[in-house]
C-alpha cells in the first residue's frame, strides 16, 4: 500500500486508557504518587496516571500532583452502609470511594495502582488483554493482618494449598483471593452504579472495598503473575512463588514498608531485598530528571535534534541556510 493509500490512525479510534491512583488526605501518600507517577514515566509507559483525590486533599498536594503531569480528578468519598455488626478496619474504610474509578469511563480501559506501589518495569502490556476480565494479583493470607480470617486461624494460604489443605467441614475451599492495591479494569457506568447500589445491601468487613471487590468480580477473576504486585511479604512467606529478578511491580504494603517512612525496626523490614527495593524507591523519587518539567524538556530536545537530523539529510537545512551563507 503506497503512503497515499494508506489512512490515517484517528485519535478518537485510538482506545482511551490511564493508569488510576487514589489519594485521600493531607499526609504523606502523596509522596507515594509522585514516587508512582516518576516510575511510570521512568518505565517509558505511554498512559497518563489519573488520581481520584478525596475533597480533604490539600491544594498544594494537587499542585505537586499536576506539575509532575498527573491528571488530578475529585471524588466524593462513598462510605460503607451503616449499624453493620462487622465493621471493615478503620485504616481500610476510606478505599470504599476507589469504587468511584468506574466512573471514569472517558478512558476504555485502566489500570489501578495504590499509592505505595512502584512500577519498575513497563506493564502497558496488560491494557492489551483480552477486555471483560478483572485481572489482579493473587493476596497471600500469612501476615498478622489476616489474623481474623478462618484462612489465618487454620494456617490455610491459597500460594500454597497443598501445604495446609482446606478440611472437608468447612466446606468448598473458598475462591481465588485477590489484592486490590492493583487491578486491571475497565469503567463502566452500569458497572459503577451496580457496585454502589450492591455496597449498600452488603456488610463491611476486614479488607473493606478489597473484600468487595473480591465478591463482586469473583466469576471474572483473573490472576496474573505475582511479578505484577509483589505483595512484600511473598518474599518471606512463599519465594518459591516470586521470581525476584523478574518483578515489575512492587506494593511496599508489608507493615513498616512504606518507603516515605522506612525505618528499617519492623519485623521482617531489616532484610536485605526490602532494604534494596527501599532503595529503589527513593532512587526514582529522588531523580530530578523523571520530574514531569523535565522529561518534557528533554524530550523537546530529543524531538529538536531528530528534526534538526531529518531535515539536513534531505538538505533541506543546507538549501534554506544558503542565501545567508553567501
Ligand atoms: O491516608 C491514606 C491512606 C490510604 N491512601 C490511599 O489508599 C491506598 C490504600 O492504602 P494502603 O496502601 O496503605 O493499604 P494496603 O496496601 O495495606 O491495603 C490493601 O488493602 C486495602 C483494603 O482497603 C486496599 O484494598 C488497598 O488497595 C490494598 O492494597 C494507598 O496506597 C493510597 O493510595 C491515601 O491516599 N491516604
Ligand atoms: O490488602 C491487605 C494489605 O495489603 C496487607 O498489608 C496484606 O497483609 C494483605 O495480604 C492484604 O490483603
Ligand atoms: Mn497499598
Amino acid at each position: 500500500m503506497s503512503s497515499a493509500e494508506q489512512q490515517p490512525i484517528e485519535k478518537s479510534d485510538m482506545p482511551k486508557r490511564a493508569y488510576v491512583t487514589f489519594l485521600a488526605g493531607n499526609g504523606d501518600y502523596v509522596k507515594g504518587v509522585v514516587g508512582l507517577a516518576k516510575g511510570l514515566r521512568k518505565a517509558n509507559s505511554a498512559y497518563p496516571l489519573v488520581v481520584a483525590i478525596l475533597p480533604d486533599v490539600p491544594e498544594d498536594h494537587r499542585q505537586i500532583l499536576e506539575s509532575q503531569g498527573c491528571i488530578v480528578r475529585e471524588i466524593e468519598p462513598v462510605y460503607p452502609p451503616e449499624n453493620q455488626t462487622e465493621f471493615a478496619m478503620a485504616y481500610y474504610v476510606i478505599n470504599y470511594s476507589k469504587l468511584r474509578i468506574w466512573e471514569f469511563v472517558e478512558y476504555d480501559k485502566m489500570i489501578y495502582l495504590d499509592g505505595d506501589i512502584q512500577v519498575f518495569v513497563n506493564i502497558d502490556h496488560l491494557f492489551d488483554a483480552p477486555d471483560g476480565y478483572f485481572y489482579a494479583v493473587m493476596d497471600c493470607f500469612c501476615e498478622k493482618t489476616w489474623t481474623n480470617s478462618p484462612q489465618y486461624k487454620i494456617g490455610y494460604c491459597q500460594q500454597c494449598p497443598e501445604k495446609v489443605q482446606w478440611p472437608e467441614n468447612m466446606g468448598c475451599p473458598p475462591p481465588l483471593y485477590f489484592n486490590a492495591g492493583m487491578f486491571v479494569f475497565e469503567p463502566n457506568l452500569s458497572t459503577y452504579f451496580d457496585l454502589l447500589e450492591t455496597l449498600k445491601i452488603t456488610p463491611p468487613t476486614s479488607f473493606a472495598e478489597q473484600d468487595f471487590l473480591n465478591m463482586y468480580f469473583k466469576d471474572v477473576y483473573k490472576p496474573i503473575p505475582p511479578v505484577y504486585n509483589l505483595v512484600l511479604a511473598m518474599l518471606w512467606r512463599h519465594p518459591e512463588n516470586v521470581e525476584v529478578d523478574k518483578v515489575k511491580v512492587v506494593h511496599y504494603c508489608a507493615a513498616g514498608a512504606k518507603p516515605w517512612r522506612y525505618t528499617g525496626k519492623e519485623e521482617n523490614m531489616d532484610r536485605n531485598d526490602i532494604k534494596l527495593l527501599v532503595k529503589k524507591w527513593w532512587d526514582i523519587y529522588e531523580d530530578e530528571s523523571l520530574d514531569y518539567k523535565n522529561a518534557v524538556a528533554a524530550n523537546n530536545d530529543k524531538l529538536g535534534s531528530l528534526l534538526m537530523a531529518a531535515l539536513t539529510e534531505d538538505g533541506v537545512v543546507q538549501q534554506r541556510s544558503a542565501p545567508s551563507a553567501a
